[in-house]
């Protein structure tokens, strides 16, 4: 269980301000959603929380301590599943281990009973149990995206990075990738942060919601704080109506449940 802490973060690519002196903190345990257009900033914030790309400016702190390069407490599942096709979903989960113990140390552990049971761990809490032995390019879209989940699980982090864990998939798999990803981070106390550019489906997953607008924060909310305006002002002069079924949250999670069945 651990605290994030940004503060007066900036990263810039040469002439292109990507976050734009962003703050926020996430307390211990919150699933958080960053909401924003292309290039708003969402991947950059994630990639400077992950450790993998330093900022210009500002700091982050996860549990009281800066982050400078990735580290193991901190799993990060990406956009493309990042798995490896020609491995079961066994070895993929079980692969989470070289971040946490370090490729060489893993090699030699490779009999650890311990790391084997966590990988089938991992693999029950996205229920992919009874395809453990399965190769990942026989999947679809989103049991690989659920194996990526049971990887980053078997990394032990204390913080979940989702960097648009399910853009590539159809609504009904995004639902159920969406769910996993929120069960994994509540069972196990993670601090969860998660981009996703739906807001119909952020709005049924998130708690809390950071809106990215041209690299600046321009809202940090509740549910029912994220309001038709909020989500115009986040979206700027892209399309929003199709995107904000309902006013409250229950409409907003009826809606959903009637347009995919779960
Ligand atoms: N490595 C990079 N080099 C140069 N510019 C970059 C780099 N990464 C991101 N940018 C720029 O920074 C801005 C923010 O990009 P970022 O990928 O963080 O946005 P995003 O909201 O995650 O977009 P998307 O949803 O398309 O991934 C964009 O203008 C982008 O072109």
């Amino acid at each position: 269980m651990v605290r994030i802490e940004v503060d007066e973060l900036t990263k810039e690519y040469g002439e292109t301000v990507a976050l734009d002196d962003v703050s926020f903190t996430i307390e211990d345990g919150e699933f958080v959603v960053v909401l924003g257009v292309s290039g708003s900033g969402k991947s950059t914030l994630l990639r400077c929380l992950s450790g993998l790309t330093e900022p210009t400016a500002g700091e982050i702190l996860v549990d009281g301590t800066p982050v400078h390069g990735p580290r193991k407490e901190v799993a990060m599942i990406f956009q493309q599943h990042n798995i490896i096709d020609d491995m079961s979903a066994y070895g993929n989960a079980l692969s989470g281990s070289i971040t946490r113990y370090g490729f060489l140390k893993s090699f030699l552990r490779v009999q650890d009973t311990a790391e084997k049971q966590q990988a089938l761990e991992a693999l029950k809490t996205v229920d992919l149990l009874d395809e453990a032995q399965q190769k990942a390019r026989r999947m679809s879209g989103g049991q690989q995206q659920r194996v990526g989940i049971a990887r980053a699980l078997v990394q032990q982090p204390d913080v979940l990075l989702a960097d648009e864990p399910v853009s590539s998939l159809d609504p009904g798999s995004a639902q159920q990738v969406m769910r996993y990803l929120q069960t994994a981070a509540e069972d196990r106390n993670l601090t969860a942060l998660s981009s996703l550019h739906q807001v119909n489906l952020a709005r049924k997953f998130g708690e809390r919601f950071i809106g990215l607008r041209d690299g600046k924060k321009v809202f940090d909310g509740y549910r029912d704080e994220l309001t038709i305006d909020v989500v115009d002002d986040i979206y700027g002069d892209i399309e929003t109506e199709g995107m904000f079924v309902g006013t409250t949250a229950d409409e907003q999670a009826t809606s959903l449940d009637e347009e995919v069945a779960p």
